[in-house]
């Protein structure tokens, strides 16, 4: 019988010099260096299966491919018709088969494969959580939240222009393994990815063997289809873990700015803790990047932050949005989920000595035009209904490095947010 992957580890509880509560997971860390003797090979088996599993899938784009820039015609189209509808519910295309019919995977088992995979590269980055409860109790365990821009492989090789990071890091077979082992690592509840462009050969097969239930919902317009050699659009997934959640509902939403349509997407989808019976909404999304765009962005969160009114204001449920909003603190889109009367907070600030702040960057790289350090991600949360018990520190300047992300040890240009929440037993004031 599938066991959750959170409980297979034991979590051990440490307290730093600054007096904080850190949580760490042992047995999850590659060891440094690698076993220079005779390191293990490399035997992918599950690793293996997934893409057998899509083998229909990328044959079928081999042979388009061979046709010139087939593959990103056929995925235009795809996408197209898979966007038609602005807000469509349960589109049942876009929801994952029964991982029933799927044998599970052991998490273990995978992560070891994906170390076998990486014994050449140098050690994972060491990454506690910090404890930030309050007095409030819980007679639930917690739902943990994981936000992150995976970096699609198509920007990342194609568009993007990481001047400082070899194309050797970028290397799929490997790179994929480092955002499966950073999963594996934090064991998430519920996942919010965005730039995911392998969505069915990858991440929906491994991680519904893992328990998981997946949304995908691609840009209409994905970047990635002008990359040669690109995998098919990327987009937005949401993931959750279906021993501790029932989906409700489920609404794709493509974003528009002004009464326009954008080629930015949202995924929302209610669900019900099987713990609990509590019902609350989960939604991600991937805002219109670079500068200039900064009044269309704040369009988008507007629209977004209708959507979401909609949909939980009518049921009177708590609400958590993930997202790489790629808008700093100072902008516009940030001020309105700040101020909604969804009554938001931004977990992340949670972190700072005041409560106030956010963190000093959730995203550093290195482009032909410079230094880039932003802080553009976020994890919202209905701050008078959830409570957050723990939030993953960042990395240090030192730990990610002169050449910055991504690099051999990190597979994206984003940082992960992760959070673990729980219910307030009796929320203090309207949600
Ligand atoms: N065929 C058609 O008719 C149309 C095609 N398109 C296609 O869509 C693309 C635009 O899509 P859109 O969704 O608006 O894209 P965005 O401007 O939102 O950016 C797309 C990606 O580029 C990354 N990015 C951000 N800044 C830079 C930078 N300085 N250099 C390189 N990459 C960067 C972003 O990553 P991050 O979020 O991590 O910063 C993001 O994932 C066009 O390039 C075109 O290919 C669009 C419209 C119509
Ligand atoms: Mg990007």
């Amino acid at each position: 019988m599938y066991q959750s992957p959170r409980r297979l580890c034991s979590a051990l509880l440490q307290r730093d010099a600054s007096g904080l509560r850190r949580l760490t997971t042992p047995g999850l860390r590659r060891q440094s260096p690698p076993p220079a003797a005779a390191p293990r090979p490399a035997s992918p088996r599950l690793l293996a299966a997934a893409s057998a599993a899509s083998g229909a899938a990328r044959s079928c784009s081999r042979t388009v491919c061979s046709m010139g820039n087939g593959t990103s015609r056929l995925y235009s189209a795809l996408a197209k018709a898979l966007n038609s509808s602005a807000a469509s519910q349960h589109p049942e295309y876009l929801v994952s088969p029964d991982p029933e019919h799927l044998e599970p995977i052991d998490p273990k088992e995978l992560l070891e494969e994906c170390r076998a995979v990486l014994h050449t590269r140098p050690p994972r980055f060491q990454r506690d959580f910090v404890d930030l409860r309050t007095d409030c109790p819980s007679s639930h365990p917690p739902i943990r939240v994981m936000q992150w821009n995976i970096l699609a492989q198509a920007l990342g090789e194609g568009k993007d222009n990481f001047v400082q990071c070899p194309v050797e890091a970028l290397k799929w077979e490997e790179r994929k393994c480092l955002i499966l082992e950073e999963i594996l690592a934090y064991q998430p509840d519920i996942l919010c990815l965005q730039e995911v462009d392998h969505y069915f050969d990858t991440f929906q097969p491994l991680l519904s063997r893992l328990g998981y239930q997946g949304t995908f919902f691609p840009k209409p317009w994905s970047p990635c289809l002008d990359v040669e050699h690109n995998n098919g659009p990327d987009g937005c997934a949401l993931f959750f873990l279906q021993n501790r959640f029932k989906l409700v509902n489920s609404a794709n939403i493509r974003l528009t700015a002004m009464t326009l349509k954008t080629n930015q997407v949202a995924i929302a989808q209610t669900l019900e803790c099987k713990e609990s019976s509590r019902q609350f909404c989960i939604a991600v999304t991937h805002l219109k990047a670079r500068t200039g765009w900064e009044r269309f962005r704040s369009a988008q969160g507007c629209d977004l932050l209708q959507n979401l009114q909609n949909i939980t204001q009518g049921a009177k449920i708590p609400l958590i949005v993930c997202g790489d909003f790629n808008a700093e603190p100072t902008e516009e889109v940030y001020k309105h989920f700040a101020s909604s009367s969804l009554n938001l907070n931004s977990a992340y600030k949670l972190l700072s000595a005041d409560g106030q702040s956010e963190p000093p960057y959730t995203t550093w790289k290195i482009r032909t035009s410079g230094e880039c350090r932003h802080t553009l991600d976020y994890i919202w949360y209905s701050k008078h209904a959830l409570s957050v018990r723990s939030a993953l520190d960042l990395l240090t300047e030192e730990q990610i490095g002169p050449n910055r992300l991504p690099s051999f040890n990190y597979p994206s240009d984003h940082l992960s947010l992760v959070c673990d929440f729980s219910f307030n037993e009796e929320p203090d004031g309207l949600l």
